[in-house]
Order: structure tokens, then sequence, then C-alpha cells
């Protein structure tokens, strides 16, 4: 189970404090699907990098499995069983993609499992597998590529920031049902970010993240009606101009 407790994320530009994230609280239970969604700019990519440990919290804890992992370093903390996929994928010059694979699995994989994860995200496997993953790859390419990563191993929770930014519609829909077999057959806990109501649709439950703290979190079926349905939340989105994420309803 993840817990995250007051997470808050400051930094300090020309001598001032500034903070992007702050008061974050919510919790995911095992093998359920957290979608975080919400307006551009307003943290949720932050909350992915504290989670994963490429930032470090300047406050709060965050608990996998009642174990604080806010003071590990990121090295630590996918061996603690965090697996994470960029929004905007590195590139890893002179490395291929069958060896990128290997390093993420942890062992060596046969020629057919890492044909079957790069198709596992919709590409032709066996064409890619000695390609680099470096710049002559295309953006939607290195996005599967390191989806693929994550994939490659069991997880004790996946996280995976837009998994849908430069993934063409077919392949989008692979990746759905990829995501489905993550949640119901592996049975890991899931975090994803998303502004994809599919995506969102899928999940157990969801977090809204405005102006750098939680706007809206709950059970599916009750945030769900508040961003896309219902006469309730349309009115409130249609009266006040929002954004289509129900901010500023009333009935929150
Ligand atoms: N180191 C930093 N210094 C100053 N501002 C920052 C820093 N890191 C993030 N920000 C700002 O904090 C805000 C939150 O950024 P973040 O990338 O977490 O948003 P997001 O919700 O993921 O947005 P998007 O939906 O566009 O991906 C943005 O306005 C961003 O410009």
């Amino acid at each position: 189970m993840l817990e995250v407790r007051n997470l808050a994320y400051e930094v300090v530009e020309n001598g001032e404090k500034i903070t992007i994230v702050k008061d974050i609280n919510f919790s995911v239970e095992d093998g359920e699907m957290l979608v975080i969604t919400g307006p551009n700019g307003g943290g949720k990519t932050t909350v992915a990098k504290l989670l994963m440990g490429v930032l470090s919290a300047t406050g709060g804890k965050l608990l996998l499995d009642g174990v604080d992992i806010a003071p590990m370093a990121i090295d630590e903390r996918a061996k603690a069983g965090i697996g994470y996929a960029f929004q905007q994928p590195p590139i890893f010059k002179g490395m291929t993609i069958r060896r990128l694979l290997n390093l993420a699995a942890g062992e060596e994989l046969s020629e057919d499992i890492c044909c079957e994860l790069l198709s596992s995200v919709g590409m032709c496997a066996r064409e890619y597998l000695d390609r680099e993953v470096d710049a002559t790859l295309s953006g939607g390419e290195r996005k599967r590529v390191e989806i693929a990563t994550v994939l490659a191993k069991q997880h004790k929770l996946c996280i995976f920031d837009e998994p849908e930014a430069g993934i063409d519609l077919w392949s989008f829909s692979m990746l759905v049902k990829e995501f489905e077999k993550i949640h119901k057959e592996k049975k890991e806990t899931l975090v994803l970010i998303s502004h994809q109501e599919k995506i969102i649709r899928m999940a157990d439950r969801i977090l809204v993240i405005k102006d750098g703290t939680v706007d809206r979190c709950g059970a599916a079926g009750e945030i769900l009606p508040l961003l896309f349905g219902g006469e309730d939340s349309c009115a409130c989105i249609n009266r006040k101009g929002g954004n289509g994420y129900g901010v500023g309803c009333d009935n929150k």
C-alpha cells in the first residue's frame, strides 16, 4: 500500500521560495489503480517524480508498505519495487533497446520476450531490438520503449506519466489493454497520470491536482460524474467557466 502524507516540494529561485506542491494526501491500496489528472501545470509530474525519487520531497511522508521511502535514492526505490515511465523519456546514446530491456528486467531476456514486450506497446518488434535508444527514434517510439521497460519487470508500484502523450491511436488502444492486464491480471498497484478519458475511466480512485494541491480525491464512482458526466458537473463547468475538471464546483 502506498500512503502519501502532506507531501510538499519547494524550490528556491533567486533567493525566493516557490511552492510547487503542498498538502498532497492520498493512498493507493495494493492492486488498486489511481489516476492523477488535472489542469496543465497543476503539479502532477512533480508528484510522480517525488514518488519515484527523481526529486526529493521537502516535506511529508511517502510510505510504501509502511516503510518511509522519502529518504531513499532513486535506485533504492527501484529496488524497493517502484517502476516509473517518464512523461518525456530520456535518451540513452550507445544503448540498444534490447540492452535497455534487459537492464530494466534485471536479467537477460530471450529475444522472444523482448519482442513480446515491444509488441505489447505496438512496436513491430524484431526490427527495433538493435536500434539505439537515441534521437533517431521518434518521440512516440521512445515513449513506447520507455513503457516497455516498466512492463519488463513485476513491480510493487508502477507509475506512468502521461503514457498517451505522443502515442498514435492504434498503439494507444494496445496500451490501454496492457494497463488493464497489469491491473486486472498481474494485480500490480498502478499510478497513472493522464488527461485521457479512456484511462481516467479505468481508475479505481481518482486524484485531481490543481494549483499544486489536491482539488479532489475519491473513488472513481464519486469523481467521474464531476469530471465528465451528469447535469451538475456540466452546469458548474459552464457556469463557472471551469477547465473541464470540475474545478470550482459548489459540490466539492
Ligand atoms: N524547479 C522548478 N522551478 C520552478 N517552477 C517549477 C519547477 N518545477 C516545476 N515547476 C512549475 O510547477 C508547476 C507544476 O509542474 P508539473 O510539471 O508538475 O505540472 P503537471 O501538472 O505535470 O503539468 P502537465 O499536465 O502540463 O504535464 C508548473 O507550473 C511548473 O512550471
